[in-house]
């Protein structure tokens, strides 16, 4: 089995990473080859090795196959903001993002995870847009839902352009990251009964987030066509 995935999120903050590497370590533990892919990182430290980005680091440490960190993220921006900016003069193309992509994908594994960055129209330049990569990569997508009040909208309206754009909306995700969201549940099931694409699951909120504990709650039969 070969299958990518991009992980698209309402927004930036939504737990993109959290499902990205829970999915990693679910695909592990049922024997597939996994790698994890950051192309874009907005917010990295500066190391002795160069630019490192949390999230870029969190995948290559969940992936089962073993990449440079150069191949993992081959965009590494220092400031936290959005990438057209952070970029400053140097153009980001989804073109060349893409095409890093590929290269890390000849190295071979059964799954890729490729997160993005911030929400799904999120500029990469005055033309293009976050949304372009997976399109070129030809890829499905996740959605993320970060469950908080706006997140209905937020969801269908992002629904609604992964389709627009010609993807294939593979599963959706939501994440609780606010404890005292009200009324989660009709929220969850407000979207399952809105959203054309399987539900993977609900990630419950954690006081000190672990994929592992994000993994148990994902069911990914779906995907891997189980
Ligand atoms: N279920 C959860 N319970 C508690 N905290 C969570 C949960 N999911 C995510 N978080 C926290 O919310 C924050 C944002 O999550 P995460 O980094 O996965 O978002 P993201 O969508 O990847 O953001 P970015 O756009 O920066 O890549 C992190 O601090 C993460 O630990
Ligand atoms: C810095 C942050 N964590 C992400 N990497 C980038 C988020 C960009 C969001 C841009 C926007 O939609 O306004
Ligand atoms: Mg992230």
């Amino acid at each position: 089995m070969k299958q990518s995935f991009f992980i698209a999120g309402t927004d930036t903050g939504v737990g993109k990473t959290l499902v990205s590497t829970a999915l990693l370590r679910l695909f592990n533990q049922q024997g597939y080859a996994t790698i994890g892919l950051k192309p874009v990182a907005a917010g990295c430290e500066m190391t002795p090795e160069g630019l490192r980005n949390d999230d870029a680091l969190q995948l290559q440490k969940a992936a089962s196959v073993e990449l440079d960190y150069d191949l993992v993220n081959p965009v590494a921006l220092a400031q936290p903001i959005a990438p057209h900016l952070a970029a400053g003069f140097k153009m980001l193309s989804a073109e060349r993002i893409a095409a890093f992509c590929r290269g890390a994908m000849l190295h071979d594994a059964n799954i890729y995870i490729i997160e993005g960055a911030g929400g799904w129209r999120v500029p990469l330049n005055r033309r293009e847009t976050m949304a372009d990569l997976p399109r070129l990569l030809d890829i499905p997508v996740i959605l993320v839902v970060g469950m908080k009040l706006g997140c209905l909208n937020h969801a269908l309206l992002t629904a609604e352009s992964i389709r627009r754009d010609g993807l294939q909306l593979a599963g959706w995700v939501a994440v609780e990251t606010d404890a005292s969201m009200l009324a989660l549940d009709e929220n969850i099931r407000s979207l399952q009964e809105r959203i054309p694409a399987p539900f993977l699951g609900h990630i419950p909120y954690m006081d000190v987030p672990s994929a592992d504990v994000a993994a148990a709650s994902l069911k990914v039969d779906y995907l891997s066509g189980g």
